[in-house]
């Protein structure tokens, strides 16, 4: 019997491969961060090559260069960061333009041209989505529109579509010699072109969006094998589980029953709530989205409240202003004072996404006076991640009509204790985090290994959650009323910056 699973998480900064055990404790990671390209303000793209070169350099190295035997490995999962688009050639499998990433806002005038007719929502009833230039249908038009040849090579199924999951198991099992096209349903309910209850390209959308159907990859749940892998790399092993990374955090968190939520906090951060088998249309500025499904199990659907950016903008203060040498430091920083200063930092630098969808948002830095000092900048960096998510759940608690008792909390800011009681004390619940913190990787592999028969059921998971540590909420209403208040005027002032 086979000891392992592993799972591939190709993520917005880096990818990894992360070979997990049954008790779903971490034998090996392999990790290596690709190119950022940024081609004009608001233009994000990845280079798919290099992140196809990057996966099989990480399962390498997670296999510590063969000492874990692929016979050892029962199954690999996929999981990936969602929406981002990759076009490339049937037969000589180069891409025709950089992935176009999902922060990317290139398309911004096909979203106000789009919502002209029918406004921003006229498309959630069947997609859970707004009209965004987050979701992948409009970045794949304006590679269409705007790309020479694809659209011509597209309508004769010579060019395929992908978000990276399938663009990663095309080239797993064989790629140009016959590759499978397949993508999961969590990542097609993220493409605003497939149908949230018939789990089938919307008909309808395409027209819309002008998408020819010959370049689309078929839809599968997110728990079955798709393929084998044919490469030296991990030959033989069946790739039998496909998520995007949010809905591979709620299974890694093993958040299974309606009602529970899980945040993840990384580049973005994006807080899921199981809704069950019921689909929640919101009314709230939240997404309507596939939570999972396995096999032939009924769907299981989720409302998200996605956050653009969060660790980003601990990045930025490191990248592009210098201010900090790595992303820890800013808790050292933040911690030299006693709070923000007055000062509200509003990181719409892709606009605003939940609840808001403010497209024309851009960053503003609020309420300065001279006696704000780097640290208070430092603290309104943390303290927005922090807003950002309590804006998210008070929406979501109106739209699933529910009173959340706790969150459980996963990703790479979760090691900054600073702002997780400073989030306790802003959600006033628990915040608590478990002790295997790479939930994604986790959920993925479970997605795998349930598929192959490694675990039987979703009881075999949850006897693998534990917690590590948990933040009460300690702050007075008075106080926390007084920072939001001071919080929701600054995003007021972030609105309406593009024309
Ligand atoms: N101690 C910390 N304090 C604040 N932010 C942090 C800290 N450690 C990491 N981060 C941020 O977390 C993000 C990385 O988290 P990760 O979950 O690996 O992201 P992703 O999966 O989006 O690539 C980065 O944006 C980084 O700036
Ligand atoms: O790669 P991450 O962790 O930044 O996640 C990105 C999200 O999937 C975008 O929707």
């Amino acid at each position: 019997m086979s000891k392992y699973v592993a799972a591939i998480d190709q993520g917005t900064t880096s990818t990894r491969c992360i070979i997990f055990d049954r008790q779903g404790n971490i034998i090996s990671v392999g990790q290596k961060e690709h190119q950022q390209i940024y081609p004009q303000p608001g233009w994000v793209e990845h280079n798919p090559d290099e992140i196809w070169k990057n996966t099989l350099e990480v399962i390498a190295g997670a296999r510590i260069n063969g000492s874990i035997a692929a016979s050892d490995i029962a199954a690999v999962g996929i999981t990936n960061q969602r929406e981002t688009t990759a076009v490339w050639n049937r037969r000589t499998g180069k891409p025709y333009y950089n992935a176009l990433v999902w922060q990317d806002t290139r398309t911004g005038d096909l979203v106000n041209q789009f919502a002209r007719e029918g406004g921003q929502d006229r498309f959630r009833a069947q997609t859970g989505l707004p009209l965004a230039t987050y979701f992948s249908g409009l970045k794949l038009k304006w590679l269409l529109d705007n790309v020479p040849g694809l659209r011509e090579d597209a309508e004769k199924g010579e060019a395929l579509f992908g978000t990276m999951d399938t663009f990663l198991i095309w080239h797993l099992t064989g790629g140009i010699h016959g590759g499978t096209h397949v993508t999961d349903v969590t990542n097609a309910s993220r493409t605003q072109l497939m149908n949230l209850q018939t789990l089938a390209w919307d008909p309808e959308m395409l027209a819309a969006f002008e998408i020819p159907r010959l370049m689309l990859p078929l839809i599968k749940s997110s728990s079955e094998v798709y393929g084998s892998v044919v490469l030296d790399v991990l030959p033989n092993v069946p790739i039998a589980g496909d998520l995007g990374d949010q809905h591979a955090a709620l299974v890694g968190q093993t958040c299974f029953e309606p009602g529970q939520a899980k945040n993840t906090y990384g580049t973005g951060c994006f807080m899921l709530l199981n809704t069950g088998t019921e689909m929640k249309v919101s009314t709230q500025g939240l997404l309507t989205t596939v939570a999972y499904k396995f096999g032939n199990d009924p769907v299981n659907y989720a409302l998200e409240g996605s956050v653009a950016i969060s660790g980003a903008l601990v990045q930025w203060l490191r990248d592009n202003l210098g201010m900090i040498e790595k992303s820890s430091d800013v808790e050292t920083l933040a911690k030299s004072v006693e709070d923000n200063g007055g000062a509200y930092f509003v990181p719409a630098f892709s606009g605003l996404y939940a609840p808001y969808w403010k497209a024309d948002a851009r960053g503003v830095i609020a309420g300065l006076t001279r006696y704000v000092t780097k640290a208070h900048i430092a603290r309104a960096v943390l303290e927005a991640t922090a807003y950002q998510t309590l804006d998210v759940m008070k929406a979501m608690e109106k739209d699933a009509d529910i009173q959340l008792k706790s969150l459980r909390v996963d990703g790479g800011m979760v090691a900054n204790e600073t702002l997780m009681q400073f989030q306790a004390d802003m959600l006033d619940v628990p915040v608590v985090c478990p002790a295997v913190t790479e939930t994604t990787a986790l959920g993925a592999a479970y997605a795998a290994g349930l598929a192959v028969g490694y675990w039987k059921n979703f009881d075999d998971l949850r006897l693998n959650w534990g917690i590590a540590h948990t933040w009460d909420p300690k702050m007075g209403s008075t106080q926390r009323n007084k920072l939001h208040k001071g919080w929701l005027k600054a995003v007021e002032r972030s609105f309406g910056w593009e024309d």
